[in-house]
């Protein structure tokens, strides 16, 4: 050690040494500097960056050794080989590159492996270096120290490795640099500490040099070009690595956000270039039930529905950013409607389309739940009007191209109201349900059955190839409806009437044939129901004058040709005269007298019926109010007038307008109006009766069930049908039904009329078995009210007799 701080102080120029002290640790700083830039370097340019690092180094490495070099003063003038110093750098540049190469790895046994390298390649350049020395002498080690440099020389540079590449920090790339420059002087002056000159003046002395000075400041120059350039080089492209990876980071930092973006959406999401799935979200993949990893690389092809392939293909062609719905298929191959939404977005180097994909399975359940509701029947399922007559008209084209038939049957329940009112209104409906399902299971697949409303249910029979297949099948459905329904353990007996119509034959369009089916219907009704009918040319014929008829009654009623005549009621003891019915009269310019039997039931049908029987109670009430006597007014009221809620407030207005006692008014209604809609009816009823008016119960006897009605109002009077009258002296059952009525109004304290009587011997009958009213033309025919001043002088006169 001694030795070689004397060969330092006494053999060498220490400005120099400072120098090449100062180059070594700028030159090791490069060394680590540059080799920790290969480290973080992609491994492309890994092998740049060791070249540089080996350069920069063997250069630095090999510069510090020269200009120590010049600072070896050995009192004899000393020259270099130029061809040996050349090789000394190449070996430095050389063995730099290869040991710093190996220890940069992360192996700690291969990074000292590295140093090793290195300090023994620093010292093979030195002892070159010293090899192309010239001096007038002979120059010799002594093989101690000039093993001692080596073997120094190569640990400390492992040692050096070892620190400067523990971490990739600066302090640490001081530490390596340092030890590292430590190595490097101590191999160097510990060499040439060995060296031993002997001068020989046989030797040939060196040509004159430039001045070590110049040539350390030359050397020194270079190479701190050489390592300014390296670390700037270094320091700009890590500035740059830096930035980029910084870049790199966000980029991967936005497409994380943006796929997690995209994940967290309901819709799917795929992009694919020119049909091949690039990516997708997790929606999508749901959607189509297959992973990413499956999805991407196929053809869009695979998941979409073959019918939309061409569709899908023009959309792509054209760039169209239109919304379209299509099908999707799943893994499965199940069917998924869709509704998509694409754009055509820069990717990579060049475009692909971004697709939204919207399932609208729920929206497409929701429109056909929609659908059917507006098609079809709530209570029933069965298809609604609407949808009977879409598929009526459809029926009559197919046939018109085929040439087949088709049957329309419309069918009304006979009796169905009274379940109703009888059982109530769940009953009703669960009766409906059942002959729904009776109905639809008595057609034939592709026949329709629907309910038009109420109890009114159509079938459209298609494909009719025997003539006598609608008969079968009427026949089939008026047996079947014929059989008793159970019913809350209830079994009930309806029936049906059907009404048939055939096309072609019958008529050519569809809704042709339900009015025909309809005429036919009402003929059904009228043969007594339970029964059905064909359609018959007469049967419109007949349709044609009721329509006529309903023209000229509207005429009528506007023309002023209507009047109302006036029959008497009678005490049927004292044939004391009582009151009158109001009975209203059409005498028609050209058809003459209309009875009321004819055109009641169509203005009943047309609502004729409100207009007429409002001005009938006007006329009544007027006119019975201008009587002398405080006779009664009866007056009878259509179930239809029923249907309008303020009849109640029409009946007082009038009341009160025509000045008419209350108490003088009796309503007359029939079975048919407590049938319909019980609860209002009765309503209606109770506030008249509360205002004192009288209401008396029509056609007592005829109906399905009177006596059932009698518990559920208070009835003022009730009127024996003329049915029974006139079979009274023939027929001991209608004798039998006349008395029990009689006493049963007794019994509940009910007047009873009977009317229709027109023989002497029936009013005798009523009166022995003390019916306290009669009606009939043997007491009077309804007249004008011009005949009623007569009437009443006379009724007065035979009082008073
Ligand atoms: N809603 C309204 N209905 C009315 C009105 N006017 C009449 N009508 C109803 O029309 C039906 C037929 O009535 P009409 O032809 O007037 O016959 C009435 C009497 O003329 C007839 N009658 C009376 N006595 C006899 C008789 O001895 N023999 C016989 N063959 N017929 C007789 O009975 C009819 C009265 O019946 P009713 O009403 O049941 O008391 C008829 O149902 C009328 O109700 C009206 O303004 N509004």
């Amino acid at each position: 050690m001694l030795q070689v701080l004397a060969c330092i102080t006494q053999q060498h120029d220490l400005r120099l040494v400072a120098l090449a002290a100062f180059i070594c640790v700028l030159a090791t700083y490069t060394a680590f500097t540059l080799v920790g830039r290969a480290q973080e370097a992609p491994p492309r340019g890994r092998a740049a960056w060791i070249t540089t690092a080996a350069v920069a180094t063997g250069s630095g490495v090999w510069a510090t050794h020269f200009i120590a070099m010049l600072a070896f003063e050995p009192d004899l003038p000393v020259s270099y080989m130029v061809d040996r110093t050349i090789l000394s750098i190449i070996i430095a540049v050389l063995i730099s590159g290869v040991g710093l190469g190996i220890a940069m790895s992360q192996r700690l046994d291969l990074r000292l492996l590295g140093g090793f390298v290195t300090g023994a390649g620093i010292g093979a350049m030195h002892y070159t270096g010293m090899w192309a020395v010239r001096l007038p002498g002979v120059l010799t080690y002594n093989l101690g120290p000039l093993s001692a440099s080596l073997i120094v020389g190569t640990l400390m540079g492992g040692v050096a490795t070892m620190a400067g590449f523990a971490r990739r920090d600066f302090r640490h790339r001081v530490a390596g640099a340092l030890l590292l420059t430590l190595a490097i002087c101590a191999m160097h002056f510990t060499g040439m500490s060995a060296v031993v000159i002997v001068p020989d003046a046989s030797l040939p002395v060196p040509e004159a040099t430039i001045a070590p000075f110049w040539l350390a400041t030359a050397v020194t120059a270079v190479t701190i070009l050489i390592l300014a350039l390296g670390l700037v080089g270094s320091t700009v492209d890590q500035h740059l690595a830096s930035r980029s990876m910084r870049e790199a980071e966000r980029l991967r930092a936005s497409e994380q956000r943006f796929r997690q973006l995209a994940d967290a959406t309901f819709e799917g999401i795929v992009i694919h270039i020119e049909g091949e799935i690039v990516d997708a979200n997790l929606a999508m993949c749901t959607l189509l039930d297959r992973p990413l990893d499956q999805l991407v690389g196929q053809q869009i092809w695979e998941v979409v529905a073959p019918a939309n392939h061409e569709l899908v293909r023009e959309r792509i062609a054209a760039e169209s950013t239109e919304t379209q719905e299509i099908d999707l298929c799943d893994a499965n191959g199940r069917t998924i409607p869709v509704e998509i939404l694409a754009q055509t977005i820069p990717f990579g180097t060049g475009t692909a389309r971004v697709v939204a994909v919207r399932d609208i399975r729920e929206r497409r359940e929701a429109e056909a739940r929609i659908r059917h509701m507006a098609h079809h029947d709530a209570l029933t399922g069965l298809p609604n009007r609407t949808l009977f007559h879409d598929r009526l008209e459809q029926a009559v084209s197919l046939a018109k191209r085929n040439g087949t038939t088709v049957a329309v049957h419309c069918l009304d329940l006979d009796r169905f109201k009274n379940v109703n009112d009888l059982m109530g209104h769940a009953a009703g409906d669960a009766l409906l349900q059942q002959v729904a399902r009776h109905l639809n299971n008595s057609v034939r697949a592709h026949d329709t059955v629907a309910r038009l409303s109420g109890d009114e249910f159509a079938i459209i029979q298609i494909g009719v190839t025997h003539p006598d297949g609608p008969a079968i099948l009427a026949d089939r459905l008026v047996e079947l409806i014929g059989q008793p329904f159970d019913l809350d353990e209830q079994q009930v007996i309806i029936g049906t009437s059907i009404g048939v119509a055939l096309y072609p034959g019958d008529s050519e369009s569809g809704e042709e044939l339900v009015r025909a089916a309809d005429t036919a219907l009402y003929r059904a009704k009228a043969a007594g129901r339970g029964t059905y009918r064909f359609f018959e040319p007469e049967m419109d014929t007949r349709l044609q004058e009721r329509r006529l008829l309903e023209r000229d009654l509207r005429q009528a009623l506007a023309e002023g040709q209507l009047e109302v005549h006036y029959q008497p009621l009678v005490e049927c003891n004292s044939e004391a005269l009582l009151g009158f019915e109001a009975l209203v009269r059409w005498r028609h310019p050209e058809r003459g007298q209309v009875p009321p039997s004819e055109f009641i039931p169509v203005a009943e049908e047309s609502g004729l019926i409100i207009q007429l029987g409002e001005w009938v109670m006007r006329t009544a009430c007027r006119e019975a109010a201008k009587w002398p006597g405080d006779q009664r007014i009866a007056i009878n009221l259509s179930p239809v007038q029923f249907r309008h809620a303020d009849l109640a407030h029409k009946i007082l207005t009038i009341v009160e307008q025509t000045g008419l006692a209350p108490e003088r008014l009796e309503l007359e209604i029939t079975e048919g109006v407590l049938i319909e809609d019980t609860e209002h009816t009765l309503a209606t009823l109770s506030l008249l009766k509360s205002a004192g008016i009288r209401v008396s119960l029509d056609d007592f006897g005829t109906g399905y069930s009177s006596l059932s009605y009698l518990q559920r109002f208070p009835f003022d009077k009730i009127k024996i049908d003329r049915s029974f009258v006139w079979e009274m002296g023939r027929n001991a059952d209608s004798m039998a039904i006349v008395r029990s009525v009689i006493a049963l109004g007794r019994s509940l304290r009910i007047t009873v009329i009977a009317e229709g009587v027109e023989t002497p011997e029936q009013l005798a009958l009523l009166q022995s078995e003390q019916c306290d009213q009669v009606q009939g033309f043997l007491l009077g025919r309804p007249v004008p009210a011009r005949d009623l001043t007569q009437l009443m002088t006379d009724a007065e006169t035979a009082a008073a007799e």
